[in-house]
């Protein structure tokens, strides 16, 4: 990586070393994007680029045994490898909640969150960071992001997770407030306010755990119907160790940007998960690359849907039947977004390759057999990068 300027290097240290993320630079009033933020032209997201009448596809789900409907979720996953689902039976309440809890947390003052950045965290089942992989990026991404460890296991150091006042319309005495606008309102206030987080401290670690059980049967159902396209008839407990051993639930925020086309929220990836269930809000800013060369088709916000993509994990499982595809996502001029990504992982010592069903009647595995947390590892060694972690496992 080429040496970075002097002022590269202090904002390097203030948002990463000093753990402020980009929430607190962003803070400080910044009017431009810095260079450490500052995409090569080749690398950022043109409106040429875009294809704006396309979408991707949106199933109804309200009845999960309708062949049609399993026909639509395999097909999506064959040939776009996101969709939407909507009537999938996770109250609106559960993913309100949780979308506020993560622009609560971001709101806290920068004490109270440095507290679970990395390093500093007291349990290794939550961590907060920023960008992707700092040390290996030369240009940042916008975005910060508290990542929880769901799986039964992790669930045990619940007691350590962060504590933040829940329900600020309580402690202010008007129960009707529209969180959000009262937060853009009162930002400065509460932000100064320890009073408030002594008033009411109960926990926002509950909207985390509640929409992590929330999802969890639509997470089987998909991953059913997925295997079930793959002639896999029954997912054993080996089976969904494999598949869903050791979710990862991530409260991502991208804080509004000066200007969003120079710089990347997320750059294009593909997810190393078997699924990834997305919650996002209605400011929009996902994109997933459409099959014509350097295209891309924006991911329309609906309310109440939850985004599915298909991972690594699963195209390689699949022997490429179902499509791991890349995605990025741009941040905002004016507002902040939050999303509340499920990657829904295998064990970390879980072995998967390409199934045998799949390959039962003579055709050539694609991938070889790999342990999941090497593969999270090379993952984590190098900047978002397209599809390339997939070489890991080609053989
Ligand atoms: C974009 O697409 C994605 C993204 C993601 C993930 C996004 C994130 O934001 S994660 C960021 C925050 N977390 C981390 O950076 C840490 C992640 N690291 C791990 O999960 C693990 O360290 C590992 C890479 C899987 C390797 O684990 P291991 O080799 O077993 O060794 P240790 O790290 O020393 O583990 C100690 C101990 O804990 C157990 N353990 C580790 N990870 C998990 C896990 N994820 N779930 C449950 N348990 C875990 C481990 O087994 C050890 O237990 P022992 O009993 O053996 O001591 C995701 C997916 C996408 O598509
Ligand atoms: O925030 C989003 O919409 C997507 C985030 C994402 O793709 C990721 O974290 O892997
Ligand atoms: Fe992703």
């Amino acid at each position: 990586m080429a040496p970075r300027n002097p002022n590269s290097e202090k904002i390097l240290d203030f948002v990463v070393n000093k753990g402020n993320g980009i929430k607190g630079l962003v803070d400080t009033g910044i009017e431009t994007v810095p260079d450490l933020y500052i995409l090569p032209i080749e690398e950022r997201l043109l409106p040429n680029n875009i294809l704006p009448y396309d979408s991707i596809p949106v199933i109804d789900v309200s009845n999960w045994d309708d062949p049609k409907v399993k026909e639509s979720i395999c097909d999506a996953a064959g040939k776009w490898g996101f969709f939407q689902i909507i009537n999938h039976g996770v109250p609106l309440h559960v993913l309100d909640a949780v979308k506020e809890a993560a622009y609560r947390f971001f709101g806290l003052p920068y004490e109270e969150r440095n507290k679970y950045w990395a390093g500093n965290s007291p349990t290794d089942t939550v961590t907060l960071k920023t960008s992707f992989v700092p040390q290996a990026e030369a240009v940042l991404e916008w975005k910060d992001y508290l990542s929880f460890r769901c799986s039964p296991r992790d669930l045990e150091s619940f007691p350590l997770w962060p504590p933040v006042c829940r329900r600020f319309a309580d402690v202010m005495g008007d129960t009707t407030v529209d969180y959000r606008k009262y937060r853009l309102k009162k930002n400065l206030e509460l932000q100064n306010s320890t009073h408030i987080y002594n008033c009411l401290m109960t926990v926002y670690r509950d909207e985390v755990v509640e929409y992590m059980e929330s999802t969890k049967s639509v997470i089987r159902k998909l991953l059913e119907v997925l295997l079930e396209g793959l002639k896999v008839k029954q997912i054993d407990k080996a089976r969904e160790y494999t598949l869903m051993g050791s979710p990862i639930v991530n409260l991502m925020y991208y804080p509004h940007c000066p200007n969003p086309d120079f710089t990347a929220g997320v750059r294009p990836h593909s997810d190393i998960s078997t699924l990834t269930v997305l919650l996002q809000d209605d400011n929009g800013g996902l994109y997933v690359r459409a099959t014509e060369n350097d295209s891309w088709i924006h991911v329309l916000p609906i309310n109440g849907a939850l985004v599915i993509n298909i991972g690594d994990i699963l195209q390689i499982m699949s022997n490429d039947r179902y499509k791991s595809i890349e995605h990025r996502v741009v941040a905002n001029r004016s507002k902040d977004r939050v999303s509340v990504p499920i990657f829904v992982n295998p064990g970390p010592d879980a072995v998967f390759g390409p199934l045998p069903e799949v390959l039962e009647s003579g055709e050539q595995p694609l991938y070889k057999e790999v342990v999941f947390s090497d593969y999270f590892k090379y993952f984590f060694s190098k900047k978002h990068d397209g599809k390339k972690s997939m070489d890991f496992a080609r053989i």
